[in-house]
């Protein structure tokens, strides 16, 4: 019987798992973030990354490793709302079905800022700004779909833009970064609270973490040519992202659990 780890098939968890070898008691199961959630309560997969949101509504059942994350500082670049509209005359808002985390976090920062707005999920791309004011995609999606409007790749991050052809892309995680000076946790790895990982487990994935960020442009390649963008892009795009729950991320996700009122059990496995 294997171990089963739930992994989502999006180019910014491929640093973690390019190395890490199935087999010797390891399988993967591949699905979006939402399928991960459920699969890991439910109990068909053991060890997952799960949604940052997922995990504090559910923090009696699942308990995080305590060095694993998928966060970053400021733009992530990929948990992106495309609008035509400014952002406070948002109204009818289309929601990706991949994530638990994004729709939170995105309900909070328009709240927060006095807007009530309608949600509806749907499947789908820029298309939805046919029949919505905004659309919110995570992932690879959300890559390529902003990739997509860009017609040449800037050499310098200050000139990545926020608007093309009249489609605005505001970053959620910038927008918590302006409000919070924190670093946004979009996913952790969870397991459930009665099923311990086991160490040796722990260990493969933390090597494999350590030659995927050491070789960070092998695993930039491949997901490049996954995605169909260019190399430079997808390596900025993952040297970006914080994989080691640290300090500061902590903070973090202590502060997004203040914000939408559920209670932060810093509590993580010592392994
Ligand atoms: C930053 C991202 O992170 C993902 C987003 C998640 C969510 O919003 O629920 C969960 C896990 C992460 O891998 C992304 O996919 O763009």
């Amino acid at each position: 019987m294997s171990y089963i780890l739930g992994v989502p098939r999006y180019a910014n968890t491929a640093p973690l798992y390019h190395f890490l070898e199935e087999g010797d008691g390891l399988a993967f199961r591949y699905g979006v973030p939402t399928e991960l959630n459920q699969w890991l309560l439910e109990g068909s997969v053991d060890l997952s990354l799960v949604s940052s949101y997922f995990y504090l509504e559910n923090a009696n059942k699942l308990r995080p490793l305590p060095d694993f994350s998928v966060a970053d500082l400021g733009p992530v670049y990929s948990v992106n709302l495309f609008h035509r509209k400014p952002w406070s005359d948002l109204r009818r808002i289309a929601l990706t079905t991949e994530s638990a985390t994004s729709v939170r976090l995105l309900q909070y920062l328009l709240e927060k800022g006095g807007i009530e707005a309608q949600y509806t999920s749907e499947q789908g791309g820029l298309e939805l700004l046919e029949r919505y004011d905004a659309v919110l995609l995570i992932g690879d999606r959300a890559i390529s779909t902003y990739f997509g409007l860009l017609s040449i790749i800037p050499e310098s991050v200050h000139q990545v833009p926020t608007e093309v052809e009249g489609i605005r892309v505001t970053d959620l995680s910038m927008k918590w970064f302006e409000q919070t000076r924190l670093p946004f946790v979009f996913g952790v790895w969870a397991t459930r609270k009665n099923a311990p990982p086991p160490p040796e487990i722990i260990r493969r994935l933390r090597a494999a973490r350590s030659l995927g960020l050491g070789n960070l442009a092998a695993v930039a390649g491949t997901e490049a040519q996954r995605l169909n963008v260019p190399e430079r892009l997808m390596q900025h795009y993952l040297w970006n992202f914080r994989y080691h729950l640290e300090a500061p991320d902590r903070l973090g996700l202590q502060a997004f659990a203040q914000a939408v009122g559920l209670p932060y059990p810093d509590d993580y496995w010592d392994v």
